[in-house]
């Protein structure tokens, strides 16, 4: 099946000089959503792991997905003042400014094996800013785990040495 299929280009969104990527027809067919699924799972391949970890919003469509499947659990990583219980924050670069991500601070127990996954690495602030959370936990990052990587934007570099992996790449 062709992934690529089922992403649209929409220009301009949600500023001037932007391609977003829309993965909504994706989300919307039965079959590409389970083939997406499988495909993403082969990335992982059979390592134990222990937590999916997703970041809002987009992170939050197949990381419970892959996380059932694995027999993990489900950590969502939130933007700012989202989360009700005692969390860890982690303020990174966006182009233009910063943004904070937060996570619950007893979601991850030290020496766990953590999967992250996200629709999108772009720049790779939102990765690597998740990754610095879950690390500051003691959370072992096994991969991080994306549908699409823009390469033209370096976001693997950003994420040096921790192992990642993306089905589709523009
Ligand atoms: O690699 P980066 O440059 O950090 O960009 C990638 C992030 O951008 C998008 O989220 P967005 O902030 O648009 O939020 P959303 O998922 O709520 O739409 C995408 O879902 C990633 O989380
Ligand atoms: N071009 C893009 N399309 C979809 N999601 C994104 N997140 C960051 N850049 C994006």
């Amino acid at each position: 099946m062709d992934l690529k299929t089922f992403i649209r280009d929409i220009d301009n969104f949600p500023k001037e000089g932007v391609v977003f990527k829309d993965i909504t027809p994706l989300l919307a067919n039965a079959q590409a959503m389970q083939y997406t699924l499988d495909k993403l799972l082969e990335m992982v391949g059979d390592v134990p792991i222990d937590k999916v970890v997703g970041m809002e919003s987009r992170g939050f469509f197949f990381a419970p997905l892959l996380a059932q499947k694995l027999n993990a659990g489900f950590v969502p990583v939130r933007k700012p003042n989202k989360l009700p219980a005692a969390k860890t924050s982690q303020t990174y670069d966006l182009e233009y400014g910063t943004d904070t991500l937060e996570i619950h601070s007893d979601a991850i127990l030290a020496g766990e094996k953590i999967l992250v996954h996200d629709d999108v690495l772009a720049t790779g602030g939102t990765a690597k800013a998740t990754c610095d959370l879950i690390k500051r936990l003691g959370g072992e990052i096994v991969q991080c785990n994306f549908l699409i990587e823009l390469d033209f934007l370096n976001g693997r570099h950003k994420l040096g040495d921790i192992p990642m992996r993306a089905l589709l790449n523009y």
